[in-house]
């Protein structure tokens, strides 16, 4: 039965008071987002709302917009605490998808008899809402034994989405994207953990109280207070209080920040020690700033950088307010921050994002923010973060956070790091929060992501957070063997050949190709192998088992941190530096690896151009030396067929001694064995002297042909019908001359040689 026409006229009238009564608090909430305006002279505190405001700003950056998000500062200018949590709801008071401002008569009958069928006043029914999700996970709990009606897995995650983004009022875009990182029961609880308050928590400052003090005086005031958790000396958590804590005169004095409990843990992964220099990338209003000032002990040097001018008055309010002296605030693009401040001990990039770790204290990002902001932001965070790692030291570390949870802003950014710098991921000495993610969708990240932690709410009570620690092995960027592979390319194809300088440098590190930074289009490729000969096997052979030993090492290495871990701090320190010793000639044993697979894939194409510019050098040369030569040639030629002789003697000494008893061996079987016709044949095309039962048939055939090809040489020569022969043959020759013979091994230094040619 449907409603009569009195109940809809009803229904329509209390639909017309809602909107009213909605758009009345709508623009109430506007005129008090405007009074809380930083502009206007609201909070300077914001050390606790920081990780909520952080999220617009990458793309204000890029905009050119600025603050528009600092309605969710905690404090008004008298220092009364503004309720900083939105009390829970699930019932949202406005749908997303409502369009109440232009409906009309028509529209409104209708919707107001679609709530009414649905037995709704005016909002859909939680309690129904609640009943048809938990229908459906138990269904996708067991989905074989519990679907009945024939649909798909993938229909009912449809109908969920839309069950929660109705139930818990976010928008279609986060609904998915957090579907694709937990499971739907997962999903619940963390949707859940978003709705619930947590205690305000705060930190004191060392350089001016200590906890126990601080906790004592709050007390004293009616705060009801504990301590924060194990991991912290500092913190304490506040359940209520008679006085706004943003305004005891203890705040005021700078004896504490306010400050989230996951807000603690990147600068205790950062640690900190006084008289570093270290940078705060991102540091507005300055929480993770004045907590390393304070383990700095207020030495050395600490960089305080933000983007935003407006926001570093907050950071030098904090800084300020603390008493931090060691700091210096800087207001650049943390992007061309690289350009200014160099070989920082640490860096901090607690990176603007989402703020999707931090729903609770911010839930207008449940139907703000959508992917495009997650895409937006991982974006800037990835440049963020080379420019963060190129700030710092050789042998420094980099700590990246943020408050997302999103695998976009996190994992993925910190294995592009991964990919393009020379770092590693170390422990950062964090017991909280689970393992970072090594596969997500299909995409599958360096395993040493593992060490990067998550902080979820639904999981640890805490503000969702993400923080990982990187050690800088070496400077300038990671070049991927394929991005080697297409500069040069690039330059080879512009026939920039003046730019290819082959300078054999006689190291030992085999083959080796730079790309030098900052020098488009300039590769210095250095090697000692004679023109560009590659062995492919030899060095496939030795990558294998540079590999297999780097595996080996870090295995050890593994089974040594454990050890380490029970052993006393001086024995650890010393342990660490040699560990980072090794790590870094390891890093370099690996890059110059990974080069020398980059150039062995350089291919043909390469080959051939180097041979060009090698070529055109030696053309040059020939032409000064070609008259001095041709004067030289007579004296030369005689030489040379001797010269052949000696060096085939010398190999077949070398080799005689070693093959003498297999030589010896396959004389013997030859001679108890019947010839076959090859042999029979070659044994009459040997001369007599070859008939000797001490030499293979292998020497004996090269002894032939090294005559022949002298003598053929000779000939060739003196008729003077090729030109190029004879260049070669001059070359050869005067090689012959200058190598040095090695008495005691019976050859020639080949090496040496070598050198003495490429020169
Ligand atoms: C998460 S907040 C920082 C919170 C701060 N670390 C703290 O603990 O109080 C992110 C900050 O990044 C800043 N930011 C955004 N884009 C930036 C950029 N390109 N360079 C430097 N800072 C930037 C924002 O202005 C914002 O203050």
């Amino acid at each position: 039965m449907g409603p009569t026409k009195k109940e809809l006229k009803k229904q329509m009238e209390l639909l017309r008071k809602q909107q009213e009564e909605q758009e009345q608090e709508d623009s109430d909430e506007i005129d008090q987002e405007e009074e809380d305006d930083f502009e206007e002279g609201d909070d300077l505190d914001g050390q606790d709302i920081e990780d909520e405001e952080e999220h617009d700003d990458g793309e204000d950056l890029e905009e050119g917009d600025d603050d528009e998000d600092d309605e969710d500062e905690e404090l008004d200018e008298d220092g009364e605490e503004i309720p900083k949590l939105q009390p829970n709801s699930k019932l949202p008071r406005k749908l997303p998808n409502d369009k109440s401002d232009d409906e009309d008569e028509g529209d409104m009958e209708a919707k107001a008899k679609e709530q009414y069928m649905m037995g709704l006043k005016g909002q859909p029914d939680q309690a129904i809402l609640n009943m048809k999700i938990n229908d459906i996970l138990h269904i996708l709990s067991k989905f074989k034994e519990n679907s009945k009606d024939g649909r798909s897995r993938q229909s009912y995650l449809e109908e969920l989405t839309e069950y929660f983004m109705q139930y818990y009022n976010y928008n279609r875009d986060l609904v998915q994207l957090f579907m694709t990182m937990f499971n739907p029961n997962e999903l619940v609880q963390f949707f859940e953990s978003n709705e619930q308050q947590r205690p305000l928590t705060i930190r004191t400052n060392t350089l001016k109280t200590r906890r126990k003090e601080l906790a004592q005086i709050l007390i004293q005031r009616g705060v009801n207070l504990d301590s924060l958790a194990e991991w912290t000396k500092v913190g304490l958590k506040i359940y209520d209080s008679k006085v706004p804590i943003g305004a005891t005169p203890e705040y005021l004095a700078g004896h504490y920040m306010l400050q989230s409990a996951s807000s603690f843990l990147p600068v205790i992964a950062l640690a900190p020690q006084p008289n570093e220099k270290i940078l705060d990338m991102a540091a507005a209003p300055g929480g993770k700033t004045t907590y390393i000032a304070q383990l700095m002990k207020n030495t050395g040097v600490l960089f305080a950088n933000d983007v935003k001018a407006d926001r570093n008055k907050a950071l030098i309010f904090n800084v300020q307010r603390m008493g931090i002296n060691n700091c210096i605030v800087t207001n650049y693009d943390g992007r061309k921050l690289n350009k200014v401040i160099h070989n920082c001990d640490r860096v901090l990039l607690d990176a603007p994002c989402t703020g999707l770790g931090i729903i609770a204290r911010d839930p207008s990002v449940k139907a703000t923010k959508q992917l495009i902001d997650v895409q937006k932001h991982a974006h800037l965070q990835r440049e963020l973060i080379l420019s963060a790692i190129d700030c710092c030291k050789k042998g420094g570390y980099v700590v990246y956070s943020t408050c997302s949870v999103t695998v976009q802003e996190n994992e993925s950014v910190v294995d592009y790091a991964l990919k393009n710098r020379f770092v590693k991921l170390v422990d950062m000495g964090i017991e909280v929060g689970e393992e970072g993610y090594t596969k997500y969708q299909d995409k599958r990240f360096d395993p040493q992501l593992k060490k990067t932690r998550r902080i979820l709410p639904h999981v640890h009570n805490m503000d969702g957070f993400y923080v990982a620690k990187l050690k800088k092995l070496e400077n300038g960027p990671r070049v991927t063997k394929q991005e080697v592979v297409n500069d040069h390319l690039d330059a080879m194809e512009n026939e920039d050949v003046e730019n290819v300088n082959i300078n054999n440098k006689n190291k030992k590190s085999d083959h080796k190709l730079k790309v030098q930074k900052g020098q488009q289009g300039v590769i210095e490729v250095t090697a000692n192998g004679e023109d560009y000969d590659w062995n492919e096997e030899k060095e496939q052979e030795k990558i294998e088992k540079t590999e297999e030993t780097d595996q080996k090492e870090n295995e050890e290495q593994s089974k040594q941190a454990k050890k380490d871990q029970k052993k006393p701090k001086g024995e650890k320190k010393a342990q660490n530096e040699t560990q980072v010793k090794k790590q870094d000639n390891k890093q370099v044993k690996k890059e110059s690896n990974d080069q020398a697979n980059g150039e062995k894939k350089l291919s043909k194409k390469e080959k051939k151009l180097a041979q060009k510019a090698q070529e055109k050098k030696e053309k040059q040369n020939n032409q000064v030396k070609q008259q001095d030569e041709e004067e030289n040639v007579e004296e030369e030629v005689e030489e040379k067929p001797a010269a052949a002789k000696e060096q085939k003697q010398d190999k077949k000494n070398g080799q005689k001694k070693q093959n003498q008893k297999s030589e010896q061996k396959n004389t013997e079987q030859v001679a108890k064995q019947p010839l076959n016709k090859q042999q029979e044949k070659k044994e009459q095309q040997k001369p007599q002297k070859n008939n000797n039962a001490q030499k293979t048939e292998n020497e004996v055939e090269e002894e032939v042909e090294v005559e022949e090809k002298a003598e053929k040489k000779v000939k060739d020569f003196k008729g003077k019908n090729n030109n190029q022969n004879n260049k070669k043959f001059n070359k050869f020759n005067k090689h012959q001359k200058n190598r040095p013979f090695n008495k005691q091994q019976g050859k020639h230094q080949f090496q040496k040689n070598k050198k003495v040619k490429t020169e």
